[in-house]
């Protein structure tokens, strides 16, 4: 069994505290609003995709408990815990992208002729809880689509992946994007040997990557972000892989900082560079990566390690947790679920999807 970030049954949420990883596996339970958006900005979960399905999953265990007689206070409920959760990290578009859907939902389940408190409170239950199975679904198509792609593309097999950050099976409701591919590869026996990075300044790539890549017995070998370059001319990586917060409509793309510095040496050593993400981290409502909000965390996440002060006393920090990586670097392509594109390919082929399933949608209504 792979493992996992969320564990969910109606009215009982617990999350993986991945502060803890790998020394402990906690679980420790998430019962309102207030504690999702907490474990959610403490990164004790963490991964775009996986603070929506928590956001959303906390919501849905609010609604099991509450007492709401009139339909539109439990409209307006679910409408401001939305708005509140989108607070919790602002970089990773999932969260606000799932709020604003959910939120049409919530409107036209509400304008039912039949509508009651109780349709509005099971159809939303309902709607998160989908959100578990339609992810790891989504990582799945992601992990086939990169794998084939990058197999055809790449000289020489089996292949070697160079990751950053934690992209698997903790970031998500399973599987994993970035690392969904490496899994795909990793199955199918084409993959020689992934090169994970540390991620300074927060560790995700030490503390959670090279934990899931011992648990499914991947072979791999943990560098410090420093070592990237050196690693592209010596080990023969044959293509660079990471997951995205925030893609938006050019194809730039926000992800954990460090990644725009790999673009860069990427390119140079003329290695293909890709972006896993699901269509749920896109954003195409902004033109450009110059738009996105990019989050700054706490500066103890940067001078201290594991509680211990190792920065000197008085310096100063600056400690942006994303960068934006310019569309024109990312040469292999963005794999999503709906397949590989490339960046300046990408918006035309999600609006055309996103135009598709509402047709069939409403085809299913007639
Ligand atoms: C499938 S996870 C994709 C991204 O969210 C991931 O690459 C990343 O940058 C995570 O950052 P984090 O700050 O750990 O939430």
């Amino acid at each position: 069994m792979s493992l996992e970030s969320v564990r969910y049954r109606p009215g009982c949420l617990a999350v993986l505290n991945q502060l803890l990883l790998p020394h402990e596996s906690r679980y420790e339970p998430v019962r309102s609003l207030q504690e999702a958006w907490e474990v959610i900005r403490s990164m004790k979960v963490r991964g775009a995709p996986a603070i929506a399905i928590v956001g959303c999953l906390s919501l849905a265990v609010e609604l099991q408990r509450i007492e709401v007689k009139e339909k539109d206070q439990l409209v307006t409920f679910i409408l401001d815990s939305l708005k509140f959760l989108v607070t919790s990290r602002p970089t990773a578009v999932n969260m606000a992208k799932a709020a604003e859907e959910l939120s049409v939902f919530v409107h036209l389940e509400a304008a039912r002729a039949d509508a009651t408190s109780e349709s509005i409170r099971k159809s939303v239950i309902q709607w998160a809880e989908d959100l578990l199975t339609k992810d790891v679904e989504d990582n799945k198509k992601i992990g086939d689509y990169g794998a084939q792609h990058l197999l055809q593309r790449v000289p020489g097999q089996p292949v070697t992946i160079l990751t950053h950050c934690n992209t698997g099976s903790l970031a998500t409701a399973g599987y994993g994007t970035a690392l969904g591919v490496i899994r795909s590869l990793h199955m199918m026996g084409h993959l020689a040997h992934v090169y994970c990075t540390e991620t300074r300044p927060y560790n995700q790539g030490a503390r959670l990557t090279a934990y899931e890549l011992v648990y499914e017995k991947i072979p791999a070998t943990l560098i410090a972000d420093s070592m990237v370059s050196v690693a592209m001319k010596e080990k023969g990586v044959s293509a660079v892989i990471v997951g995205a917060d925030r893609v938006v409509a050019n194809g730039d793309t926000a992800n954990k900082v460090g990644t725009y510095q790999l673009a860069i040496a990427a390119k140079h050593h003329g290695i293909p560079f890709y972006v896993a993400a699901p269509s749920t981290s896109c954003d195409l409502s902004l033109e450009d990566g110059g738009h996105i909000v990019i989050e700054e965390r706490p500066s103890q996440e940067l001078t201290d390690v594991n509680g211990k002060r190792i920065a000197a006393q008085g310096i100063g920090v600056w400690n942006p947790a994303f960068d934006v990586t310019p569309c024109d670097l990312i040469t292999g392509g963005i794999i999503t679920e709906f397949g590989v594109f490339a960046p300046q390919e990408l918006q035309a082929a999600l609006t055309k999807v996103m135009k598709e399933k509402k047709w069939q949608k409403n085809e299913a209504c007639v």
